[in-house]
């Protein structure tokens, strides 16, 4: 695996990934890179033109570069100073042409690249670039005068990301967010794990290619060795790019974080492979031609990643790398937080003096016995210290006690770097008019296919086929956050009523035991469908006529964005994202102002639960032109990821401002 395999790839350890300034000395973690000299040298229109051809790695000569020894690999390096010598042997291969012209500081602010495509049109993308290396986008949307905007290199780290992966909205956001991103200019990395799990699923991975670049990497007492795999999509190379990190501890079966038995015991281990791999990524790996480099702006997903802007502050921005990077943590899940033992610090390779930033003392009252000093580590909080911005869904709630899960007054110190952004859906995939996933099509212009949609639901499901009787749904994680508990307190009340109801989730075992009785109790009202499946939660969206939210809190939630989409009403706990989504009904509201679409109840209580599910199901049986009114206000809704992706720009711009975080 020492080798580089893919013809394509390009990389020289250029100043896009040393940024070797002028009379400054700087090391970074010893990672040793294995690409290829570069071969041939031309100009064109002023540029510096590249030809590239490929050699074995194996050949290179290597060096480290000194530094920390967080990482290294076994391929070599190559001095950014050196002049580019020929590869007399591979001279004739395919390669790209790439120019670059640089500042005074050596960094990159100009290119010239030929797409791969075999189209020859020449990108020339120096006249866009501005003073923080990144380019500039001509945006025109709707404006009489053009407006500039900046685009960024940008690099997802996230333990899932749909379609390669997803157990939650995470996988949602991470799948469709880069996307969004890379549509509107920038270019997007995603770095997450190579999952292989023995089923199906793991054809999702067919189409990346190894990068033939392994890299090791000393944590958790020893050596790990890693792989990147990659894959890029829809045609265009510096963009869409997902990077799988590989090592044999992704492949087992079960989910991301766990199988039959629970949570993986090595979580925290498996974790950080990806964070130190996402540190390294951008500077060793060629994509499409050249590395992302060190001004990049690292979106962290949850406590999985946190380790990143730990390591960007602890062992990269020391020794000069990374100075210029930026690292905003995304928090979607609080109540994960990557919490172990305070003895596995030593497991993560940080310097010793940086243990602070990851400590964890547990209140006396959650100590499990007299002897529990209740120190720990939290990855989470790490990060939410380290990293250069914050967002969620729903800032104001993560800072308050209820919401904060013991981290609200680290969170509140940050407030001034904190924002929420409410998250888009892929309006492609979530489409009721050419879902593939659903018995017929249907549209906010004719409506009729709902009803066909709630047919084909009940015939699955083995309900009776009952189109006037009201169906409830319920899809997500049989978790304490989506409110289940709630669920099965009122359970006898609703079924007391002449409705159907269907769940679908998975999680917590004694919530799955407790919808496999209720199906069995109630034959002919109940459905709880064990597991995860994408295509049952497409059809539960569009054939129910409620979908029922009561989480304890939601940064954001996509469901409710998703039924409204499908016509299906929300009834949801009036918090965070779900507050902030659906409006509640009025029936005396004007016309065109405040009449709502859906539900929102407050306080979190069985009896609030029920009086809205009530109003849901009476509106629904007597008032069908409110009902579609309601159904019709929450399809025009516009929840895409372009306007999302608008105001993720808005944080990058802020972050890129700041100064980054330093110790
Ligand atoms: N059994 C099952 N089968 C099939 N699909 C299933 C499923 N269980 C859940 N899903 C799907 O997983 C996603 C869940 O997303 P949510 O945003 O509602 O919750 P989650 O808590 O995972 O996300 C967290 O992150 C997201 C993204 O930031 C925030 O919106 C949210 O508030 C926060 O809790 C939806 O696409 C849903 O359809």
């Amino acid at each position: 695996m020492g080798s580089l395999q893919v013809t394509r790839l390009l990389s020289w350890k250029s100043s896009l990934n040393t940024a070797a300034k002028a009379g400054t000395t700087r090391s970074r973690p010893t990672t040793q890179l294995g690409f290829p000299p570069l071969s041939k040298m031309t100009t064109k229109n002023g540029f510096l033109m590249i030809r590239r051809s490929f050699t074995n790695a194996s050949t290179g000569s290597g060096s480290s570069s000194g530094g920390t020894d967080a990482v290294s690999g076994n391929i070599s390096s190559q001095d950014s100073s050196s002049p580019p010598v020929e590869d007399e042997k591979d001279e004739n291969k395919p390669g790209y042409l790439l120019g670059q012209e640089k500042d005074g500081s050596g960094l990159v602010i100009g290119f010239h690249l030929i797409p791969p495509s075999g189209d020859h049109e020449v990108i020339d993308s120096r006249k866009d670039i501005d003073g923080y290396g990144v380019k500039k986008i001509e945006d025109v949307e709707g404006e009489d005068k053009a407006q500039t905007r900046v685009s960024y290199n940008i690099v997802f780290v996230t333990a899932e990301a749909a379609p390669y992966s997803k157990t939650g909205g995470l996988g949602d956001v991470c799948g469709s967010l880069p996307v969004a991103l890379a549509a509107r200019g920038h270019r997007v990395m995603v770095v997450s794990p190579r999952y292989l799990n023995g089923t199906a699923a793991d054809e999702n991975f067919t189409l990346a290619k190894d990068l033939g670049c392994c890299m090791k990497i000393y944590c958790f007492g020893g050596e790990q060795e890693i792989a990147f795999f990659h894959e890029y999509r829809e045609g265009v190379d510096w963009v869409r790019i997902s990077v799988f990190v590989d090592h044999p501890s992704y492949h087992r079966p079960g989910n991301p974080y766990g199988d039959i038995n629970g949570a993986f015991g090595d979580n925290q281990f498996r974790y950080t492979l990806l964070c130190y791999a996402a540190c390294e990524a951008p500077l060793v790996l060629p994509l499409g031609g050249f590395t992302y480099g060190e001004k990049c702006l690292f979106l962290v997903n949850d406590w999985h990643a946190g380790l990143v802007p730990v390591l960007l502050a602890s062992k990269y921005r020391p020794h000069g790398v990374y100075k210029d990077a930026r690292s905003i943590l995304v928090i979607h899940n609080l109540s994960h937080q990557g919490v172990e033992p305070a003895a596995t610090y030593k497991n993560l390779g940080l310097p010793s003096e940086w243990y602070g930033a990851l400590e964890w003392v547990f209140p006396t009252w959650a100590r499990t016995h007299a002897l529990d000093t209740g120190e720990a580590v939290n990855v989470l909080k790490g990060a939410i210290v380290t990293a250069d911005r914050l967002l969620t869904g729903y800032s104001w709630e993560i800072t308050t006690v209820e919401g904060g899960y013991g981290l609200h007054e680290i969170l509140s110190s940050r407030k001034s770097v904190l924002n929420g952004i409410t998250n888009g859906i892929d309006i492609t995939e979530w489409n009721p008019s050419s879902d593939e996933h659903i018995a017929s099509h249907y549209s906010i212009d004719d409506l009729s296919g709902k009803v066909q949609c709630k047919i084909a639901l009940q015939k699955e499901l083995g309900l009776p086929i009952r189109p006037d009787c009201p169906l409830i749904g319920f899809i997500g994680r049989l978790d304490h956050q989506k409110g289940i508990d709630l669920i099965r307190l009122a359970a006898p009340e609703i079924l007391a009523d002449d409705v159907q109801f269907v769940m679908l989730g998975s999680g917590d075992p004694q919530f799955e035991s407790w919808m496999r009785d209720t199906e069995a109790t109630y034959k002919d009202k109940y459905r709880g469908w064990v597991g995860f499946n994408v295509p049952i939660s497409h059809r539960i969206t569009a054939g129910c006529d409620i979908l029922l939210m009561p989480s304890r809190f939601e940064p954001c939630g996509l469901n409710q964005l998703y039924a409204m989409r499908y016509g299906t009403i929300p009834v949801v706990h009036a918090t965070g994202g779900l507050r902030d989504t659906v409006e509640n009904f009025n029936p005396f509201a004007r016309e065109g102002s405040g009449e709502g679409t859906g539900w929102s109840f407050s306080p979190l209580s069985e009896e609030s639960m029920l009086t809205a599910l009530r109003f849901a199901i009476r509106t629904y049986r007597e008032h069908k032109s409110s009902w579609e009114g309601l159904m019709r206000r929450g399809m025009e809704k516009d929840y895409t990821w372009e306007n999302a992706a608008i105001q993720y720009e808005q944080v990058f711009e802020w972050a890129s401002i700041d100064p980054p975080y330093i110790h």
